[in-house]
């Protein structure tokens, strides 16, 4: 499958180490496969992509269909070295992920549903938090948090790309998240920075890097991370950790310190299919390399015994009434905001509660006195900006509608040249066979699928498309 040779040199320390979880045999393997081919894949995105055109859009990504990625829920493929899925309008219209195959499995293994409040602790960039985000198909909310702010910046804009608006985004200490959201949620994803063992065929600088910093510079700050996220665990809730790296101590280790720290703690099996691996503790999982067609990551179920509570309903109901009060004040003061929603097609007053902050309006996935004094980055889905007398809609709303959710817009064909023109920035000039409606604010699609907005004036489509979003 893998025809490249390539050559990567291992340190002793670390050899002798995997010489002792693996044995001689499946260390040759290791070793053998080290020398082969890395694997690329990419991660459709569910919110966007339908059945009838998943076919076409693999095509345009130029991934090999015939071959999903067997854990990622039938949503992940590979693509070859020669593929660049990210050279297509397809990736700025936000249908697809980059993400290396193994890492498909903890977004896919955490059970995560609708109407969840799901926090992924360590995000950015993004790869498994598009993922969850998707899984809960609008309903409920994630919170993505990273410690480092420009990292988090990236993060939300895969986010928003993907088209997800249930989102709060925070760039903090994992202790002041647990002192404001204790006992709050209901999946957690615990993805923690590592020695990256994994990683070594893919990124072989990270060889040098566990030299210099190997899994003792991990250990602290994943129990920190650990003990954190199980601190904001519901009783019933799910916790998965993972890890890009084998080394015991960063992985199994850590497992079997968290649940005598917190004995309501229990460690769930992950079902041992595809060629996963069952970890020593008989319950986690490694993806090797030589075993499955993955770079590698650890990953660990845990439940935290209890039952989730069951006033959700009935939260749900008053909430739906406070929404509703909440958007019809909104809307009665607001009402540039309240023209402008005339455009839209879909019912985004049902979908959260409106809030302004400094000419910026937001559609919030929980009310605004809930939201606790932490570092956001974003607080849901920002509609737009109230100026004088008119309404500016964001990127992130152009990317969270539908074609058919905007009363004017432009359809341009992914091949035809003005679609990566408006994705750089430019004025383009559009014509009667791709362009609906009247002037004003007009979505701009491709193949039907929207990339952004324009201001339009006759044919002339003024680009509003955001400068840190452009074609590069
Ligand atoms: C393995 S990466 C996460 C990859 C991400 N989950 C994805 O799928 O794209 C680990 C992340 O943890 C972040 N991190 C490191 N220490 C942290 C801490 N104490 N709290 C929160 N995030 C942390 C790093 O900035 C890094 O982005």
């Amino acid at each position: 499958m893998n025809p490249e040779k390539k050559s990567i040199e291992l340190p002793e320390k670390y050899m002798e180490k995997m010489r002792r979880l693996l044995g001689e045999t499946e260390l040759k393997a290791y070793l053998t496969c080290m020398e082969e081919e890395t694997f690329r894949g990419i991660r459709l995105n569910p919110l966007k992509v339908t059945e009838d055109c998943r076919a076409g859009v693999l095509s345009s990504a130029d991934a090999r269909t015939e071959e999903p990625v067997p854990w990622s829920d039938s949503l992940g493929y590979y693509y070859e070295k020669t593929g660049m899925p990210a050279r297509h309008p397809y990736y700025y219209g936000g249908l697809y992920y980059l993400q290396e195959p193994s890492a498909m499995a903890p977004g896919a293994i955490l059970p995560v549903e609708p109407g969840d409040r799901v926090l992924d602790l360590c995000a950015a960039p993004g790869g498994k938090s598009t993922q969850l985000g998707a899984r809960l198909a609008g309903s409920g909310f994630l919170l993505s948090n990273d410690i480092s702010a420009s990292r988090a910046n990236g993060l939300l804009k895969n986010l928003e790309r993907f088209g997800i608006g249930n989102i709060l985004v925070s760039s903090e200490e994992p202790e002041r998240l647990l002192h404001n959201f204790p006992v709050y949620f209901d999946k957690i994803l615990v993805d923690a920075p590592c020695s990256g063992e994994g990683m070594f065929r893919r990124e072989p600088s990270m060889i040098r890097s566990w030299t210099e910093k190997g899994p003792e510079h991990y250990i602290p700050i994943q129990k920190e991370l650990l003990r954190c996220a199980c601190g904001m665990l519901k009783p019933g809730g799910m916790l998965l950790y993972s890890t890009c790296t084998f080394a015991e101590e960063e992985d199994e280790d850590n497992i079997e310190w968290i649940c005598e720290e917190i004995p309501e703690l229990e460690p769930v099996p992950v079902p041992l299919k595809y060629g996963f691996v069952q970890g020593s503790d008989g319950a986690s999982i490694r993806l090797f390399p030589w075993r499955l067609s993955g770079e590698g990551h650890f990953l660990s179920l845990l439940r935290k015994k209890g039952s989730p509570d069951f006033d959700s309903r009935e939260t749900r109901q008053a909430c739906s009434a406070d929404m509703e009060k909440n958007n019809r004040d909104f809307l009665k003061k607001r009402e540039e905001l309240a023209g402008f929603l005339k455009l839209v097609h879909r019912p985004v007053e049902k979908e959260g509660y409106f809030w302004e902050r400094e000419g910026q309006v937001y559609l919030l996935p929980i009310p605004r006195e809930k939201l606790p004094p932490i570092r956001f980055l974003r607080t849901g889905l920002l509609l737009g900006t109230l100026k004088k007398n008119r309404f500016e809609p964001s990127q992130a709303l152009a990317m969270y509608l539908k074609k058919e959710e905007f009363e004017n817009g432009v359809d341009f064909p992914s091949e035809d040249l003005r679609t990566v023109k408006y994705l750089k920035g430019e004025t383009v000039e559009a014509d009667n066979a791709v362009i609906w409606g009247k002037d004003g604010w007009c979505l701009v699609c491709t193949d039907g699928y929207p990339l952004g907005f324009a201001k339009r004036s006759r044919m002339t489509l003024k680009n509003k498309y955001y400068p840190g979003w452009r074609w590069q």
